[in-house]
């Protein structure tokens, strides 16, 4: 079966489409949003609010393998996509995206508030339009600016309980925003020669991998002061403070690993590796953190 003659696609490959697993952390860092704006969302609307950031996440990704099955096509990560795989028509992929971003904006509008609609309208468009579509072909800065989109979350989580944006979820924003290019950077080292058959400038591809190493451990730096600024600015307590610190003390090490490294084994769990592994569980605590924090300390 060629990608010219698709099957009919399954409901596995819609939600393959909605890219699951990295919605798992879109949702849940829309969730601590949610959980520690002041007042409180009757459950149902509360469960509407993050069901709409989790649909708003699925339709950027079905939108971004929309425009991208010809890239995807060319790498082994990304090729067995259900729109490079020839299991979807890129028509149904576009139905599909356009009519569940509509549907999320316009629920989480009517069920919350139009400000948390519109801050997640803003979140599908900047991924569509100027991550994937502008910036991804063209510069390896790619994920810095474009990697804004997912840093949203926290932001529509806590404006659908208060309709408007305060310092603490302005303060979540700045974390993902500049965890995003460690994360992603150290997952690139190891799949660089994909993005390289695929003609994406991604970081290792453009500027080699010492660059990366050394880019890696700056926007690390970074994202430790981005960590610890909540505590810093009274607007969380101890018990996230020692979180962060920890755990961001261990992502360090982990990034300074990686910069010391001059080549990437791909076959092996070297240190880019579990730096992005560890990436992952890393906001996940960070975020758990802040909620468990505001609960305790009753605010
Ligand atoms: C432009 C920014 C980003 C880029 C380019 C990027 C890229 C990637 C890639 C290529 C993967 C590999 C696995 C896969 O395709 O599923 C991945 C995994 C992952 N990303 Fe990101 N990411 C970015 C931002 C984010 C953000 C903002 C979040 C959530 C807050 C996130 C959460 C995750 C998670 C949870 C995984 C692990 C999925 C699994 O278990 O396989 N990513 N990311
Ligand atoms: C609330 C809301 C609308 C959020 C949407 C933004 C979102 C899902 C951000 C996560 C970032 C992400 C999946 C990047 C993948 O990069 P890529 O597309 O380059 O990865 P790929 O190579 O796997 O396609």
């Amino acid at each position: 079966m060629t990608a010219s003659v698709p099957l009919p696609a399954e409901w596995r490959d819609f939600v393959a489409l909605t890219k699951p697993r990295v919605m798992t952390l879109v949702v849940f860092t829309g969730l601590c949003g949610l959980l520690v704006a002041p007042g409180t969302l009757p459950p149902a609307l509360a469960f509407t609010a993050i069901l709409c950031i989790a649909l708003g996440a699925g339709a950027a990704g079905a939108l971004n393998q929309w425009y991208e099955a010809d890239r995807d096509a060319r790498m082994k990560r990304t090729a067995g996509r259900p729109l490079p795989a020839g299991r979807m028509s890129r028509e149904s992929a576009l139905h599909f995206g356009v009519g569940l971003s509509f549907f999320s904006v316009l629920l989480m509008g009517v069920a919350t508030n139009w400000f948390a609609a519109a801050v997640l309208a803003v979140s599908i468009l900047f991924y569509v339009f100027i991550y994937t579509i502008w910036l991804k072909p063209r510069t390896a800065q790619n994920i810095v600016i474009g990697g804004a989109a997912g840093a949203f979350p926290p932001l529509i989580g806590w404006a659908a309980v208060t309709g408007d944006i305060a310092a603490l979820p302005i303060a979540l924003f700045a974390l993902i925003f500049f965890w995003t290019p460690p994360h992603f950077w150290s997952l690139a080292l190891f799949v660089r020669m994909d993005y390289a058959n695929a003609g994406i400038p991604m970081l290792p591809v453009v500027a080699g991998e010492t660059a990366t190493r050394r880019q890696i451990l700056l926007y690390t730096a970074i994202m430790a002061v981005a960590a610890l600024a909540p505590v810093l600015l009274r607007l969380t307590g101890l018990i996230y403070g020692l979180t962060a610190l920890v755990a961001t003390g261990i992502f360090a090490a982990m990034a300074l690993q990686v910069s010391l490294r001059r080549e990437t084994d791909p076959a092996r769990m070297g240190p880019e590796k579990r730096l992005f592994k560890y990436s992952v569980l890393y906001l996940f605590l960070l975020f758990a953190a802040v909620v468990v924090d505001h609960w305790v300390r009753g605010a």
